[in-house]
C-alpha cells in the first residue's frame, strides 16, 4: 500500500466548534491531506460531506455536550456518506463512544492528546479505513472471542453468586472474576451504602495496587479529593461509563505516577444499577497493563458484565435485608411488644428447656410468678397509657435485678414470670423478697407506687411447665388472699 502521507490528494474534513482547536489540527495535520475542510458546526460538516467525497472525517468532541449534541453527531455519523471517520474524544466524555459507535464503525482516540499521536491516529484510519467486508469479518471474529471472555467471566460470576450469603465475599469473588479479562491487572467494586457513603467493597489485584490508600480512604469515596477524575468515582458521579486511556490524560500527576507505577496503562469503569435509569449503587472499575481500542461489541460486553453485578449486589442485599427481617420477625414473635421481656410462649418453651437441662445435668431451677397488686386501680385512676408505663417501669426494674442468665417472660395482663437457673427455693425466695422490696420503692412515672405480689416454686425432677405453673398459680392466690406485697412459697 502507498504510504498515505505522500497521498497528497486525500481530503479531509475537521469537525470542532473553538477556532483554536480547528487552527491547531490544521498545522498538525493539514499536511497529510492534499485539501483540508474545516467545520464550525455540525450543519457545516453535514453540506461539505455533501458537496464532495471526504476521504476522512475527524470530529473532535471537545466542546460537545448533552443529549441534543450526542443525537445531532451521530445523526452525522451515520449520514456521513461513506467517509471513514476518526472520534477524537475527551474522557470524561467516553460515554459517548458506544452510542457513536452505534450509528457506524469508527477509530477513536481518548483525549487530551499530543500532536504526534493525532498525525499517527489520522495516518491510521487513512490507511486502514474500517472497509465495509473487512470490518464485519473483524467483527465477527472479535465476536466469538469477545463471547469466550465473557462466558469465561459469567461463570465466574454465577460460582459468585454462590456464595451471596456474605456481600463482602461475593464482592471478592465478583473483582476477582472481572480479573480474567485479559489485560486486566486490577478490578474494583465499589458500593453505596445509606446516605450516600460510597465504599471500596472488594479488588483484586495482580499489581499490588490497592485503590483505597492510593485515595487515602475506603468509605465516603466521594468526599475523595479524586472525585471528579478518578475513572470509578467520576463513573459514581455521573452515572456514565468512563474510559482513561492514559494516567495522565485525568490532569492529575501524582494519581497518574502511581497508577504508571503499578503498570496501569488504561482505566475502565462503569457505573451499577439496579434498573436502567434507576439511582447509581457503585461502579466497577478494570485497570488494564496495555492501550486496547475497544469495539462497539466490547463495550457492550462490559456494560453486560456491568448489569451482572449489579444484580449480584442487589440479590445480595435483598439477601441481607430478607436475614434482618426475618430476625425481626423472630423477635416479634418472642418478645413482648410493651415491656420487652420474653413472651408467654418464649417464657414457657425457655422454663421447658431449662427443666429439661436442670434433670438431665441434675441442677436445682426455680420459677417464680408476680403480679401487681390492684392494678385496675391505676388504670382507673390514670389512665391505660400511665398504666402501661407503671408496666414498662416494674418490667425494667426487675429485669435490671436478674442474672443475665435468668429470663423474665410476661405471662398476661400484669403478672409476669421469672426462670431463675441454678437456683434452689432459698435463694429464689431471698430473690424474690429482694424484688418485692425494690418495687415497693419504686418511683412510677405520674402515679403513686405500685407493689407486687409473688410466688416462688422450686422445680421437681419429674415436674412438667404445666404442673409448675400451677403451683405457682395457687401460691400467687394465696399471696393474694394474705393481703398482697408479699412472697408466698409454692408447696410441691
Ligand atoms: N395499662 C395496662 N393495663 C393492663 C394491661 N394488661 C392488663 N391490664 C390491666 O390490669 C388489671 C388487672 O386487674 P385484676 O386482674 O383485677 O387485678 P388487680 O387489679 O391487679 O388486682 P390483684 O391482682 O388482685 O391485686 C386490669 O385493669 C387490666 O385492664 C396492659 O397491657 N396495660
Amino acid at each position: 500500500m502507498a504510504d498515505p502521507d505522500s497521498r497528497r490528494d486525500h481530503v479531509g474534513l475537521f469537525l470542532n466548534l473553538a477556532g483554536e482547536r480547528r487552527t491547531a489540527f490544521q498545522s498538525e495535520c493539514g499536511e497529510m491531506f492534499g485539501r483540508l475542510l474545516l467545520a464550525d458546526t455540525i450543519d457545516t460538516a453535514v453540506a461539505s460531506l455533501g458537496r464532495q467525497k471526504v476521504d476522512l472525517m475527524v470530529v473532535d468532541l471537545g466542546g460537545f455536550e448533552g443529549a441534543v449534541e450526542l443525537a445531532a453527531v451521530g445523526a452525522l455519523i451515520r449520514g456521513r456518506n461513506g467517509a471513514p471517520t476518526l472520534v477524537l474524544c475527551p474522557y470524561v466524555s467516553s460515554c459517548w463512544l458506544p452510542e457513536l459507535m452505534a450509528c457506524g464503525p469508527l477509530h477513536y482516540r481518548i483525549t487530551p492528546i499530543l500532536a504526534a499521536e493525532t498525525q499517527q491516529a489520522v495516518r491510521q484510519a487513512l490507511a486502514a479505513p474500517l472497509d465495509a467486508a473487512a470490518a464485519a469479518q473483524q467483527v465477527l471474529l472479535d465476536k466469538e472471542k469477545e463471547l469466550r471472555d465473557l462466558l469465561t467471566i459469567q461463570r465466574s460470576l454465577q460460582r459468585a453468586l454462590g456464595s451471596i450469603d456474605e456481600i463482602g465475599i461475593m464482592a471478592s469473588q465478583v473483582c476477582l472474576a472481572l480479573c480474567s479479562f485479559p489485560g486486566v491487572r486490577h478490578t474494583a467494586l465499589l458500593h453505596m451504602k445509606e446516605r450516600g457513603d460510597l465504599q471500596l467493597m472488594a479488588q483484586e489485584s495482580r499489581n499490588h495496587l490497592d485503590i483505597g490508600r492510593l485515595m487515602g480512604r475506603r468509605d465516603r469515596l466521594l468526599q475523595s479529593p479524586l472525585h471528579e477524575i478518578f475513572p470509578p468515582l467520576l463513573a459514581v458521579a455521573t452515572g456514565e461509563m468512563v474510559l482513561l486511556d492514559a494516567p495522565e490524560k485525568a490532569g492529575d500527576p501524582e494519581l497518574a505516577l502511581s497508577l504508571h507505577d503499578r503498570d496501569v496503562q488504561m482505566v475502565l469503569a462503569l457505573p451499577l444499577r439496579n434498573e436502567p435509569g434507576g439511582p447509581v449503587q457503585g461502579a466497577i472499575s478494570f485497570m488494564f497493563d496495555r492501550h486496547l481500542q475497544f469495539s462497539r461489541e466490547q463495550f457492550a460486553c462490559f456494560a453486560s458484565l456491568a448489569q451482572f453485578v449489579s444484580f449480584a449486589l442487589g440479590m445480595s442485599e435483598l439477601k441481607h435485608q430478607n436475614d434482618a427481617l426475618a430476625g425481626k420477625l423472630t423477635q416479634m414473635s418472642t418478645v413482648d411488644a410493651l415491656t420487652g421481656a420474653a413472651n408467654r410462649r418464649k417464657g414457657e418453651e425457655i422454663l421447658d428447656n431449662e427443666i429439661r437441662r436442670a434433670r438431665r445435668y441434675g441442677l436445682e431451677l426455680a420459677a417464680i410468678s408476680f403480679d401487681i397488686d390492684n392494678f385496675r386501680s391505676v388504670n382507673d385512676l390514670y389512665g391505660y397509657p400511665i398504666g402501661d408505663q407503671a408496666l414498662r417501669v416494674v418490667a425494667g426494674t426487675v429485669s435490671a435485678r436478674l442474672r443475665t442468665s435468668d429470663t423474665l417472660a410476661r405471662m398476661r395482663g400484669e403478672e409476669f414470670m421469672i426462670v431463675a437457673t441454678h437456683t434452689g427455693a432459698v435463694d429464689a425466695l431471698k430473690l424474690a423478697e429482694k424484688l418485692r422490696a425494690t418495687i415497693a420503692d419504686t418511683e412510677l412515672p405520674g402515679c403513686d407506687t405500685v407493689t407486687i405480689s409473688l410466688a416462688v416454686a422450686q422445680v421437681a425432677p419429674d415436674e412438667g411447665v404445666s404442673a409448675v405453673l400451677e403451683r405457682l398459680d395457687a401460691a400467687l392466690h394465696r399471696a393474694k388472699r394474705s393481703g398482697r406485697n408479699c412472697v408466698e412459697l409454692a408447696m410441691p
